[in-house]
Parts: C-alpha cells; sequence; structure tokens
C-alpha cells in the first residue's frame, strides 16, 4: 500500500481520479473473497478491541496497547481466516492515535495475506459519500481496506459512489440488509412481505448482475430495469447468478446470523444476491455454528461468518487465541459445507 503524499487529497471533486489513479491491476475482491473462503474457511476474525479486553489482556489503556492487541489478534488470524476485520469505532475511539494504529493494521493484515473489512458502516448522501468511499476503497489511501462495511439507510442509490469505487479498484463492499440486534427489525422488517431488507437484498443481487455483465447498468437505473424495484419479497426477482467468474461477485450483504427464522418470514430468498453474505452474531452474540447453517440454508457456501469476541476472550496469548480461531473454523467449515 502506497503511502499518500501529504496534503494531495484534500479535493473532493478530484477524489475520484485520485482513488484510481496509480491502482494496480488487482482481481475482484469477490473472487479473492472466494479463494480465501476455499483455501481457509469461512471464519473472518473480527477486532475489536474495546477497552475491557485490553484491561482483560493486561494491556494498557494507550495506542501502544491497542496496537499490541490488534497484532496480537492478526497473527491468531493469519493463516486460519479468510478475512479480519477491524472495528472501526473502537480505533476512532482514540483519535488520531487510533487511525494510526488502525492503518498499520490494514498494512499487515495484507502482508499476512488477510483480507481486510474495515467495519465503518459509512452511509451519506452521495457527495459526502464520495469522501467515505475515497478513505475506505481507494488506492492512495492510507486507510484502504479489501472491502467495507455500508449502511443503506439514507437511501440504496446514496451509496454509489463507494459502490462505483469499489468496483474500479477491485475492492468489496457489504451493506447492511437484516442486523444481529435486535432493533433492527423496526426499520428493516417494515413492510412485511414487502420489506425494507428486501428491497437492500435485490438492489445489492441488482448491482452484482451489472457487475458480471461488466457494465454500469447498476449506476444508470435506481429505476425499473433489472431487480431494484424497491421493496419486497425478492422470490420472484432471481437474476441469476451462479455464472459468476470466480464464484462470487463483489457486492456483499450483512445479515445477522442471529435473525432465526425471519428469513423465510420476509420471503427473502438470498439465492439472488451472488454476493458474499457477512454473518456477525456467530459466538459472543449467541448464534452457533449449526444455527448459521439453518440461517443460511441454501447460500451457505457464500458465507462469512464473523466471530469477534468469541475469538478475543481467548487472549492474551497468541497461542490460546490461535486455538480458538483454528476451533471457530473447524466448526464454521463442518457446518457450512455444501451438502
Ligand atoms: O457490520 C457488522 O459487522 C455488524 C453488523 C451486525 O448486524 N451486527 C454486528 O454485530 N456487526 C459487527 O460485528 C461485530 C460483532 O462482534 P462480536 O459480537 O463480539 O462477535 C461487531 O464489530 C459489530 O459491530
Amino acid at each position: 500500500m502506497t503511502e499518500p503524499a501529504a496534503g494531495d487529497r484534500h479535493d473532493a471533486d478530484s477524489l475520484d481520479d485520485a482513488a484510481t489513479s496509480a491502482a494496480a491491476p488487482r482481481e475482484p475482491f469477490g473472487v479473492r473473497l472466494a479463494r480465501a473462503m476455499a483455501e481457509r474457511g469461512p471464519l473472518c476474525v473480527g477486532i475489536d478491541p474495546h477497552p475491557s479486553l485490553l484491561d482483560a489482556w493486561g494491556l494498557p489503556a494507550t495506542a501502544q496497547g491497542l496496537e499490541t492487541f490488534s497484532l496480537r489478534a492478526l497473527e491468531a488470524a493469519a493463516g486460519q481466516a479468510a478475512a479480519v476485520k477491524p472495528q472501526v469505532a473502537l480505533y476512532e475511539a482514540w483519535g488520531s492515535a487510533g487511525f494510526t494504529v488502525l492503518e498499520r493494521v490494514l498494512r499487515e493484515a495484507a502482508d499476512a495475506q488477510l483480507l481486510s473489512i474495515a467495519d465503518a458502516k459509512r452511509g451519506d448522501i452521495g457527495s459526502t459519500m464520495a469522501a467515505y468511499a475515497a478513505a475506505w476503497l481507494s488506492d492512495d489511501s492510507p486507510l484502504a481496506a479489501d472491502a467495507v462495511t455500508l449502511s443503506p439507510y439514507l437511501g440504496f442509490g446514496s451509496l454509489r459512489p463507494a459502490l462505483d469505487l469499489a468496483r474500479r479498484t477491485g475492492r468489496g463492499t457489504f451493506v447492511l440488509a437484516l442486523t444481529s440486534n435486535p432493533e433492527g427489525a423496526g426499520v428493516q422488517h417494515v413492510g412485511g412481505a414487502d420489506s425494507v431488507a428486501g428491497g437492500i437484498l435485490a438492489a445489492v443481487a441488482r448491482e452484482n448482475g451489472a457487475e458480471r455483465a461488466g457494465d454500469d447498468a447498476a449506476s444508470s437505473s435506481e429505476g425499473p430495469r433489472g431487480v431494484d424495484r424497491g421493496r419486497g419479497s425478492n422470490r420472484d426477482q432471481i437474476v441469476t447468478s451462479s455464472d459468476a467468474p470466480g464464484g462470487l461477485s463483489s457486492c456483499g450483504v450483512v445479515i445477522g446470523a442471529t435473525v432465526g427464522e425471519d428469513l423465510e418470514r420476509l420471503g427473502l430468498d438470498l439465492r439472488i444476491l451472488n454476493g458474499p453474505i457477512l454473518a456477525p452474531g456467530y459466538g459472543a452474540q449467541g448464534a452457533d455454528a449449526d444455527a448459521v447453517a439453518t440461517v443460511f440454508g441454501q447460500v451457505r457456501g457464500t458465507v462469512l461468518a464473523n466471530s469477534s469476541r468469541g475469538v478475543l476472550a481467548h487472549g492474551p496469548s497468541v497461542r490460546s487465541l490461535r486455538e480458538a480461531v483454528e476451533r471457530a473454523r473447524g466448526e464454521l467449515s463442518e457446518a457450512l459445507q455444501e451438502r
């Protein structure tokens, strides 16, 4: 990852150009993720340096403690997990010192062949979204990750700058659809059989259809073309997706492993997506590997399950962290293997 020259990234209008100017060819994120999951299994290790965990690990409440924590988690994940997901909020809380640590974590993840998913949950009006996109998805940003989490609740179309930049730079996006927290239902389930979450899934499916077609159909239409017809049960909106080169497209969704039977109740068919599903909620939030397999049924081969505290509780020793990673990887691989 190249360091940006100081002071050369202040003009929001030039963010897009700067983002790809020095781009080295990179395989699409979905292809790289599919390969990583085939080689190392369906586990994403969440790096969530909660102050209480730093304390439990006997680390000082300083930027140095934050860095030591993060690098141990990375070491434990290396070779065993497909990806790591640093929780941006827990770095941001330290101000610039936290971001300096996060920059290092992202660089070291790449050196360790771990895909990085910056869990930033960004979402804003389009013009501001371009700046968030540049921060997390452009080649010359010190915070560039392989993928970033996005919140579509200012409207899926508001994410366009990030979706387009990710596609241009071979990076990925994970769009919140059905989150693992119980409060999410109050927004995401609205509409019942014509739910808000269903509209998000349909929009992501259309995005991936456009990626496969190699065109910008998704960006040119928020209307009737493709599958994004707004909210709704999506069983009749399947753009067949099994023909993606390399297996997965690069726009994914976030669906909590804790959602139980909500998918069925809302009439949502995940086979339309063709992109990866990031599934937090495994481990500390109560979903076990069998629950992950049950929730994701026919698309279990596309699921990347995240565990943060479930692994991190085994620190501070890298050895016991690594054992926890291996256990999680083993049980998820077994539960999620295609039957
Ligand atoms: O986007 C996420 O990763 C996310 C979405 C969601 O619906 N639920 C959820 O827990 N997460 C994140 O996943 C991580 C879960 O952490 P643990 O519960 O400790 O495994 C946290 O960083 C959450 O912010």
